[in-house]
């Protein structure tokens, strides 16, 4: 396998639904080695996107191409990409075995692969169980031993965590994680960002259709800039006026007065000379760094994702 074999490449995409324009002119490739994440809000666009790549809708112009070429052109489409998209669409009556063996039957894959596949989801003891009655999160596990069946180069998944307990999370982070290690390519959407920021090496951020960003992640976190800390001192109040007379923003965290400050807007030298020249002495100064959300969220406020609704209650807070 050559590495351009296992790109995803979108080449100004554009979908439109009558007036609605769902995907905007984009661009950009997802490359082979790494885990690479797909942020944008509700109705940003990103399941259009994926289902574009999929082959499942048409776009309106632009290209989008899986290992050289057009996902319908594929001779062989399970075994070049893998996809996980709507993890509730399982037939309810069929066994997770059955279920499993009848996608690789149409693909001309043998059962041996159903059995492995089961292995490495965790699904083998209740293989024989009907589909329906599998939680949320067992349908998940299921849905991606789909994908895998093939042995694929390409994992194209639609919010593979979702629905899954903290144990099941980091299951897929490993897992994706030694997909990308093997050298596979591997594309996820989720609107978790403190997952993103764990399992993704590489961004592909959308707004509203549009290509806000296409960076490694941790540039992306880096572009912020914002200093922040959290401060405790002998006198709060008095310091959180001088901070503020400084310029700097000055908030109480959760957890009361004795809970410190976080201060925004100054570095930390401003912070200690400040409290030298009012004489207050500090108890704590410690930088805190930028999430993955404070950038999405600044990108939010500033009215970059204008068209898309944000659910905060969506995103994990630390
Ligand atoms: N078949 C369709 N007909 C008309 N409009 C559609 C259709 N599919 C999607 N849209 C619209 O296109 C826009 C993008 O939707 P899309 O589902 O791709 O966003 P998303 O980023 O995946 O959001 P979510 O996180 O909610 O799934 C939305 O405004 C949506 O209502």
């Amino acid at each position: 396998m050559t590495s351009s074999e296992a790109l995803i490449e979108v080449q100004g995409v554009t979908k439109r639904y009558g007036a609605l324009t769902a995907v905007d002119d984009l661009t950009f490739t997802v490359r082979p080695g790494r885990v690479t994440g797909f942020l944008g809000p509700n109705g940003a666009g990103k399941s259009t996107m994926l289902r574009m790549i999929l082959g499942l809708v048409a776009p309106t112009s632009g290209t989008a191409a899986v290992a050289g070429h057009r996902y319908r052109s594929l001779s062989a489409p399970l075994r070049t990409v893998g996809a996980l998209l709507d993890a509730h669409h399982v037939h309810g009556g069929r066994s997770g075995r059955d279920h499993l063996r009848m996608l690789a039957s149409a693909a001309g894959i043998g059962s041996r692969r159903v059995e492995e596949v089961l292995g490495i989801v965790g699904l083998a003891d209740a293989a024989d169980r009907r589909a329906g009655a599998y939680s949320l999160g067992m349908r998940q596990r299921l849905g991606i031993a789909a994908a895998l069946l093939g042995d694929p180069r390409v994992l194209v998944l639609d919010e593979p965590v979702n629905g899954l307990d903290t144990e099941g999370i980091r299951w897929v982070r490993n897992l994706l994680r030694g997909m990308a290690d093997e050298g596979r390519t591997v594309f996820l959407s989720s609107h978790l960002m403190s997952e993103m920021e764990l399992v993704a090496d590489h961004l592909v951020v959308i707004g509203g259709g549009r290509l806000l960003a296409d960076e490694a992640t941790s540039a992306f976190v880096a572009r912020s800039g914002r200093h922040r800390a959290r401060v405790r001192s002998l006198d709060d109040g008095a310091l959180a006026r001088r901070l503020t007379a400084d310029g700097a923003v000055v908030t109480s965290p959760e957890g009361g007065p004795s809970a410190g400050l976080v201060v925004s807007g100054v570095d930390g030298e401003t912070i200690g000379r400040a409290a030298l020249a009012a004489r207050i002495p500090l108890v704590e100064l410690t930088p805190v760094r930028s999430t993955l959300e404070d950038v999405y969220t600044g990108l939010f406020d500033a009215g970059a994702f204008e068209g898309g609704t944000f659910e905060s209650g969506q995103v994990e807070t630390r």
